[in-house]
């Protein structure tokens, strides 16, 4: 087994949620702190680090950037190395990435480049989001770096492929809260309360008809509640629910028409039901915007590889806060093949780890090209 699978394995045990990846924080030092140091600067940030590795000749900095959070997800995978952390997982790859980026530095560590080279290790990808403040940081505006480069797992692509395109990549993103405020009661007296699982369940169902009648056919969006919260026994009707979900858009102009819609129809449902409600539209992400030339130059070199499978591929509706380094700094981020069953976000996610490997000796001969 390579060592960096087995330093997955470690960082898959402990999975942390955004800004208490403090056990993760600490493990990526004592490995960074292990490798030789002369030309290495690292700074903590937040839960999150800063590496600086000096060039021999620089003209450059090239910036590698690692997502480093889990998610609240309960493993049910059956590896021999499962989370020890009740009800978390590193179920969307991070601990792939890290073990990824650790591999890269390591290499570079030991056999420098003759441009700088910025590894960035951040939290709270998953939310809520860690890539615009570690921009805005004094770190980074010191070691600010010309070119930005990242990867995330894709379990649709085998192991040995890469997939990526010019320009848009991800979708821009934003969290949705609603929170409906009735007045509870007696499961045998309705008449006499106003019940927020009912006006929460059409609530749900009347936003389902954003995407298919307020949005341009020819314009993608998604429209998701993924967490309900209601009630507290069967005969005790709900003074209050609360939905929170996502909402992604290929356009941004589009993410404008589902707040407008979001609103009106949270409005709809305050009259029909006689409740309160806010809505709050929290944490955008902004869209991964690939640089053409830097992306089409990554694309050729891998493509002349033998060993490496390059894929064109479409635009997703995933979110990355990594699009917020891209929005300044140009560069581009690539989809890594890792063939599993299970997809992103799911408790049986079980990447194949040969990609680690793939991953880091392809960066290692990129850097190097
Ligand atoms: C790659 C990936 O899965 N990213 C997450 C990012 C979450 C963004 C934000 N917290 C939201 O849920 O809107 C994704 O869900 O795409």
């Amino acid at each position: 087994m390579s060592n960096f699978i087995a330093i997955r394995r470690d960082l898959h045990k402990i999975p942390e949620i955004g800004y208490m990846e403090f056990k993760t924080q600490a493990y990526l030092l004592n490995y960074i702190n292990s490798l030789p140091q002369e030309r290495l600067e690292v700074k903590q940030w937040e839960t999150g680090i800063f590496v600086f590795l000096k060039g021999q000749a620089p003209t450059k900095t090239i910036a590698y950037r690692t997502d480093i959070d889990g998610l609240p997800i309960t493993e049910q995978t059956s590896v021999d190395f499962p989370s020890e952390h009740p009800g978390f997982m590193h179920a969307c790859g991070h601990d792939l990435h890290m073990s990824i980026a650790l591999g890269i530095l390591t290499d570079v560590a030991h056999k420098p480049l003759d441009d700088h080279v910025l590894f960035i290790f951040q939290p709270a990808e998953e939310g809520p989001g860690g890539a615009e403040r570690m921009l805005a940081s004094t770190i980074m505006q010191e070691w600010m770096p010309d070119q930005m480069i990242g990867l995330h797992i894709a379990p649709e692509y085998k192991v040995g492929e890469i997939a990526t395109k010019p320009g848009l990549l991800f979708a821009n993103t934003s969290e949705l809260h609603i929170e409906l405020r009735g007045k509870g009661g007696h499961a045998a007296y309705p008449h006499k309360t106003k019940d927020m699982i009912v006006a929460g369940a059409y609530l749900i169902t009347q936003l389902q008809s954003i995407v298919s009648r307020s949005v341009d056919p020819l314009d993608s969006a998604v429209v998701t509640v993924g967490k309900l919260e209601a009630g507290t026994i069967g005969n005790i009707i709900a003074e209050t629910a609360r939905l929170s979900g996502t909402m992604r858009t290929l356009n941004p102009e589009a993410m404008e028409t589902l707040k407008t819609r979001v609103d009106a129809i949270t409005r709809g449902i305050e009259l029909a039901f006689e409740c309160e409600a806010t809505v709050d539209f929290k944490l955008p992400y902004y869209q991964v915007f690939n640089d053409d030339l830097l992306v089409t130059e990554f694309m050729n070199f891998t493509s002349a590889k033998t060993d490496v499978n390059v894929i064109h591929c479409q635009e997703a509706m995933t979110g990355e806060d990594f699009g917020y380094f891209l929005k300044e700094i140009p560069g581009f981020m690539f989809w890594l093949g890792v063939d599993s069953e299970y997809g992103l976000h799911h408790a049986k996610l079980n990447p194949r780890e040969e990609a680690i490997d793939v991953a880091i000796e392809l960066m290692v001969s990129y850097l190097r090209r």
